[in-house]
């Protein structure tokens, strides 16, 4: 019998199954159908997805992510708050700041410890946003710099859009009242829209003031989950673009599992702060 060890983690409840690749082996080729088993919370253990905790060449630790209906994303930001947490905990990293490699390229994480030395919160330079529409990618807008309330249809719905990439594509939606959202019936018509050759997550948004925001998610790849960090990132760009919110500035993102806080430096990066906790480890049967 094949058996797999794991770590079952969350960042605000978006909870995906941790393999720790500098001890475990998984062919290449089994990657989609093992992120497909454990995430099924039926016959597998239950996730958002599968997440990878490799060694790298450009830093002391890569991430893999993989969605729970087996796609591969390039950008995870409460998975990379656990990677971190992880990396930390289990010596992988002695470092309180290190850099990890995503294939969306390279992040850097720094840990806030506890008294007993264990990692209680996660500040990750995520890089500069990506808003050139072809590089998100969103087609039919090879002709403007930045997709910015715009407006779009799905479905028969006129909705206004901002576009943007963290490695990853968001478009996000700016709402009046996040509780009429229509996150179950347009959320998954938005992620599969042939206007996203790569498919998108879907964000709804509302402002409560120029610091805060309520949020809600439609995941490429998982539905609707508890919170993405990624989206939160896109959330807080989308709404300084729209003059909702201000640069240098901590945005407070209130999602499903708990609060984030976003800063979209004047310096161009996104700086993406939060929590990561541990929830069970165990062995996973290889069928
Ligand atoms: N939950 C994540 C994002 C995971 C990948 C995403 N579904 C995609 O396919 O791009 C986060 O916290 O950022």
């Amino acid at each position: 019998m094949k058996t797999l060890r794991f770590t079952k983690m969350h960042g605000l409840g978006n909870n995906y199954i941790y393999v720790n690749m500098f001890q475990e082996t998984i062919l290449e080729g089994d990657l989609a159908s093992l992120a497909v088993a454990v995430s099924n919370p039926y016959t597998g253990i239950g996730s958002d997805g599968l997440i990878l905790i490799c060694p790298s060449e450009m830093a002391p630790v890569k991430m893999r992510i993989f969605n729970n209906d087996g796609s591969e994303a390039k950008n995870c930001g409460n998975g990379l708050r656990s990677v971190a947490k992880y990396a930390y905990e289990n010596s992988i990293v002695n470092e309180t700041e290190f850099k990890i490699e995503t294939l969306g390229g390279l992040v850097t994480a720094k840990l806030s410890l506890d008294e007993e030395n264990k990692v209680n919160s996660v500040t990750v330079n995520m890089g500069n946003p990506i808003l050139v529409p072809d590089q998100i990618p969103v087609k039919g807008f090879s002709h403007k710099d930045t997709i910015i309330d715009e407006s779009v249809s799905f479905a028969e719905n006129e909705l206004k859009m901002t576009a943007v990439s963290m490695g990853n594509p968001h478009a996000v939606f700016f709402v009046d009242n996040i509780e009429e959202a229509p996150l179950h019936s347009l959320g998954p018509i938005i992620e599969k829209d042939p206007m996203f050759p790569d498919w998108v997550n879907a964000e709804f948004v509302e402002m409560v003031s120029d610091k805060e925001m309520h949020f809600q998610v439609w995941e490429r790849g998982s539905g609707i989950t508890q919170a993405c960090g990624t989206g939160a990132c896109a959330a807080a760009v989308a709404a300084i673009l729209n003059k909702k919110a201000e640069r240098d500035t901590d945005i407070t993102v209130h999602l499903a599992g708990g609060d984030l806080i976003i800063n979209w430096h004047s310096s161009g990066d996104v700086y993406m702060t939060g929590p990561a906790e541990v929830i069970c480890t165990g062995e996973y049967v290889i069928r």
